[in-house]
């Protein structure tokens, strides 16, 4: 086999990929789709288990490397690290390839990419580790805690420390291991195509179990493991779109109408557009607004798919954005804001990796100019909401904060919120906003608020 079809090899490219700091691991996937197809089905499952593997897995990974390993962790070449990882992921958590194959093909890779002497290397350490690895205990959850959740739930330390200190180490605990487990395929159906009913029915004529959300009126989730989005009946035509509920919800929050005018600040792919678009029966106007220029083609084939005409894409950076960029005020607008995704890492397990604690402080300040931005689109009496997938308070809570200590202009619309999330206001306890988390009711981490601008007198 060459190695531009070998699917290890072609994990090592994209695990190193993966790795650096800018560049989210499904979007070097995405960029590696032509590669992918020439692997068979079998070799691109094992390229796509050994890749998300190591992320998801690479604390207990390099807790045996640095156990195992003559050379101390920091001192071994980055490139020997991914190969061993992929061989440890391999020996460790992949029961389809017998050690002794993870072995050879890890030495071959390191032959290929590093030469001989790490060859040798790398052998004797996935060794060491075949035979040792089951003696080898996690951290004392008691007298190292963060030591623990690092090894078996793949939590960077300083993550580990900051949850333990705010939750307790039980709920830390739930949370930690919420995140190792794959979320559910959670969509939303097209309202305009077809009832949750009825594709509920359409799944099942293939074979396919799912069953409504519990919150979301238009959420379903699909029961039935290990199916391509794609090969999901009803994809081509629009029957439904893949969204988590809790994201479902933010648009919810929202509460568009048909004929308004509306602007989704942040708009990436679009998920969140469409979402509207079909709240309001594909009638008013939305712009779709984002900094990636790249993401506007990728969201207009997705409203196309959908059925959907009503949407104009834009550039604006909100952080310094203005009246005259849109030349109109807005009904309502959407601020789904960048953050650190610290509430979906079990989606995005390279994300573990590449999160440090200045990146709260970053990205808060940021979202804090984002959502200043956008509010000065609001027209009088309009709706605000500002959402992000993170449960982290800098990002959250003390951004609206200091955003309603800021600007008297704006208030909180708790009435609003709980017309249209009911479920999530205690009786008797009024609020505006609600943080989900990942190890609770099965969505994901998320935040969402919703403020209205003050009518003038
Ligand atoms: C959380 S994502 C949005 C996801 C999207 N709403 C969805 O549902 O698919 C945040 C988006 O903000 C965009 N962004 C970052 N900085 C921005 C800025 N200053 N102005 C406008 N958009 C920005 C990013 O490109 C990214 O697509």
């Amino acid at each position: 086999m060459s190695m531009t079809t070998d699917p290890r090899y072609l994990a090592f490219t994209l695990i190193e990929a993966g790795q650096k700091p800018f560049l989210p691991l499904d979007r070097a996937v995405d960029d590696a789709a032509l590669s992918l197809e020439r692997l068979s089905q079998k070799n691109r499952g094992l390229c796509h288990a050994i890749v998300f593997g190591v992320f998801r897995h690479r604390g207990r990974i390099d807790q045996l490397i640095g156990h195992c390993s003559k050379l101390a962790f920091d001192r071994i070449d980055p490139k020997v690290k991914t190969i061993l990882r992929l061989g440890v992921f391999q020996i460790v958590f992949l029961d389809r390839v017998p050690d002794f194959a993870a072995i050879d093909t890890s030495i071959e890779l390191a032959k290929a990419i590093c030469g001989k002497k790490a060859s040798g290397f790398i052998n004797a350490v996935l060794r060491n580790i075949s035979r040792s690895h089951k003696k080898i205990a996690l951290p004392c959850l008691d007298k190292n805690l963060p030591g623990h959740l690092a090894a078996a739930f793949s939590i960077p330390s300083w993550l580990g420390k900051r949850w333990a200190a705010r939750y307790g180490k039980e709920k830390t605990l739930t949370l930690a291991g919420a995140l190792m487990d794959l979320p559910p395929l959670t969509l939303r159906v097209n309202p305009r195509k077809n009832s949750r009913e009825e594709l509920i029915a359409n799944f099942e004529r293939a074979g396919i179990k799912s069953q409504i959300t519990r919150f979301s009126p238009l959420g379903l989730q699909v029961r039935t493991p290990g199916i391509a989005i794609p090969d999901l009946p009803g994809f081509n035509e629009g029957l439904f779109q893949i969204q988590d509920e809790a994201a479902q919800l933010a648009v919810q929050v929202l509460a568009p109408k048909p004929c308004e005018n509306i602007l989704d600040a942040c708009a990436g792919l679009g998920t969140k557009t469409c979402h509207m678009a079909l709240e309001m029966g594909n009638k008013g106007n939305i712009t779709a607004n984002d900094t990636g220029e790249r993401k506007a083609e990728r969201l207009n084939t997705e409203a196309k798919r959908l059925n959907i005409d009503i949407i104009r894409t834009t550039h604006v950076d909100m952080a310094k954005a203005g009246f005259n960029d849109f030349s109109s005020y807005f009904d309502r607008v959407l601020v789904d804001a960048p953050c650190t995704g610290l509430g979906v890492l079990a989606r995005n397990p390279d994300s573990r990796w590449k999160r440090k604690p200045n990146d709260l402080i970053r990205m808060a300040a940021l979202q804090q100019k984002i959502l200043n931005g956008s509010a000065n689109l609001v027209k009088p009496g309009g709706v605000l909401v500002y959402a992000v997938c993170s449960c982290e308070p800098e990002e959250t809570t003390q951004v609206i904060q200091r955003f309603l200590d800021k600007r008297k202009d704006f208030s909180p619309d708790p009435s609003g919120f709980e017309a249209r999330l009911p479920f999530f206001c205690e009786s008797g306890i009024k609020t505006f906003y609600k943080t989900t988390f990942p190890d609770h009711l099965e969505m994901d981490g998320f935040f969402i608020a919703r403020m209205r601008r003050n009518r003038k007198n």
